[in-house]
């Protein structure tokens, strides 16, 4: 019987919670997962009265969802995505519709896109950020590519995102694979945000000697002003949550090695590859590799004696105020690099982005939430192809008053050592970004002393290579 609006493989953390959410809304859906216990479970979990099936059969899916199929994926990047449409595939008519809503690499889906076309499979990848709480009462959705599909499925989305000031988050993100390669450097800027965050925590316990109850209190204010986001209001709750096996905070118990999936490292390399400079999101991505050598940093730390020092503050409520600004501060660079490398992309890949309703949507539903978010959009909305957010006037006026803060709390890290590369690397983002001369005419001497490689002049048009060695000193 062909009546179910819509089909998911995957019903892990982010499939059963988008198929209840679903549910809700109205929309009849099938979910498939090969166990039993985790159909059955989809049936059980759903609000009562809502249409949810659960099966461990494709062809029971395929042969309950009404025409044109739409079916979505979650789950694991990879390997099992291509498992799954191989598995898919036969069973499909042309003319269905497949959304890969994973994290997935931007170029499968490029490849996919391809690969379905041929078979008159309209594939679309669709980022989703969240979590658990956002698939189930509201998510922000990036879906890009074939029109068709999204045409096909833009009610249901519109009907399961986060909502912002009565708008849906949730848009069209561009061509081909746009909705991967927003949602990669969204988790970029996540990456990023979480690496400041870490370090300011660090600041607080270690230089400033805050017990977690004070920290909670610090992180707690600070969501309620300016700083308000997702990830301020999550770190101010984990300084609350006891153990359940001991007698200590949880966050004390939790061995520190940062877990990575592959977005962050994708969102590097991709950057290198269209030459756009990200060192926030690179250090974030380069120290969650340094946390996985746990054992190799237990021997150094014998080596090289660097115990972090008290900071030496003259009131500390106002260095805490100081900090606030310099997260503030370094929180907007890290969706500027972002935003700039997504600006660049497009136009390198023909992608059409739309930066305007990527920062719109990101307002609700996403990880990288934050009141900031509005400002970007204003922003936007004023010059959609500004290539840098720190180029627009109110934003260079809520940077510039604080950042005599932003350095006093990197050179009193450093003082103290205690390690803040994401901060001073934003740092020294920004003051390069905005330095009309940037040291790197030595740089070009260098290279053309050792290999004739060539410079320009300030003073004329052409490139010029100088015989170094014949120095007259
Ligand atoms: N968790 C999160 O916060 C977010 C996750 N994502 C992305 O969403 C996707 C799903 O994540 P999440 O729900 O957390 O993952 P889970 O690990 O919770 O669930 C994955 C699901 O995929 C199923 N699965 C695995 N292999 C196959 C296969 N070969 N055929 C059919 N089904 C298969 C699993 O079934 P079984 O258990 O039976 O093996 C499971 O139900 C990932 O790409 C993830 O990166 C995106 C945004 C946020
Ligand atoms: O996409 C997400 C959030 O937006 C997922 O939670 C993802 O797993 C986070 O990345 P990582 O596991 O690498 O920290």
């Amino acid at each position: 019987m062909r009546d179910y609006d819509f089909g998911m493989i995957g019903l892990g953390v982010m499939g059963q919670n988008l198929l209840f959410n679903m549910a809700d809304k109205g929309f009849s859906v099938i979910g498939y997962d090969k166990l039993e216990e985790k159909a059955l479970a989809l049936e059980s979990g759903a609000t009562a009265n809502t249409l949810v099936k659960g099966v461990t059969e494709l062809q029971e899916m395929i042969d309950g969802l009404s025409l044109p199929r739409r079916i979505m994926m979650l789950v694991p990047a990879g390997k099992i995505v291509d498992d799954v449409i191989a598995e898919l595939l036969p069973l499909l008519a042309p003319g269905d519709i497949v959304i890969d809503a994973g994290n997935s690499f931007y170029k499968d889906t490029v490849r996919r896109v391809q690969y379905l076309k041929e078979h008159d499979i309209h594939f679309m990848g669709m980022g989703i950020s969240g979590g658990e709480k956002g698939a189930r009462y509201g998510a922000s959705l990036m879906p890009g590519g074939d029109r068709t599909a999204y045409n096909h499925v833009h009610n249901l989305l519109q009907a399961v995102a986060a909502e912002v000031n009565g708008e849906a988050c949730t848009a069209y993100m561009g061509n081909g694979a746009a909705g991967h390669y927003v949602k990669m450097v969204h988790n970029g800027i996540e990456y990023a945000m979480m690496q400041i965050i870490s370090e300011v925590y660090d600041i607080l316990k270690n230089g400033l000697q805050l017990h977690n109850r004070q920290i909670h209190e610090v992180f707690k204010k600070w969501n309620e002003g300016r700083l308000q986001s997702y990830l301020v209001q999550i770190t101010a709750d984990i300084f609350l949550k006891k153990d359940e096996f001991t007698s200590a905070d949880l966050v004390d118990m939790i061995l520190d090695k940062a877990g990575s999936k592959g977005t962050g490292k994708w969102t590097s390399q991709e950057a290198m590859d269209i030459y756009i400079s990200i060192p926030t999101i690179d250090t974030a991505v380069s120290m969650r590799m340094l946390s996985w050598q746990k054992e190799e940093r237990v021997l150094a730390s014998k080596l090289y004696a660097f115990p972090a020092t008290v900071i030496d503050t003259n009131d500390q409520d106002v260095f805490i105020d100081k900090l606030e600004d310099a997260l503030y501060v370094a929180f907007i660079i890290c969706y500027a690099q972002g935003l700039t490398m997504l600006q660049k992309a497009s136009a390198e890949y023909s992608m059409d982005i739309p930066l305007k309703d990527v920062v719109k949507i990101w307002r609700g539903g996403c990880i990288i939430r934050s009141l900031l978010l509005e400002d970007f959009y204003q922003a936007f909305v004023k010059d959609n192809d500004m290539t840098n957010i720190l180029l627009d006037k109110n934003i260079a006026n809520l940077i510039s008053p604080r950042m005599e803060a932003f350095r006093e709390v990197v050179a009193k890290a450093v003082m103290a050592s205690i390690a803040s590369g994401g901060l001073q690397n934003t740092l020294a983002y920004i003051e390069n970004y905005a330095s009309e001369k940037m040291p790197t005419n030595l740089i070009q001497a260098q290279r053309d002393y050792f290999g004739a490689h060539q410079y320009e002049r300030i003073d004329r048009e052409g490139m010029f290579h100088t015989d170094w060695d014949s120095l007259n000193f």
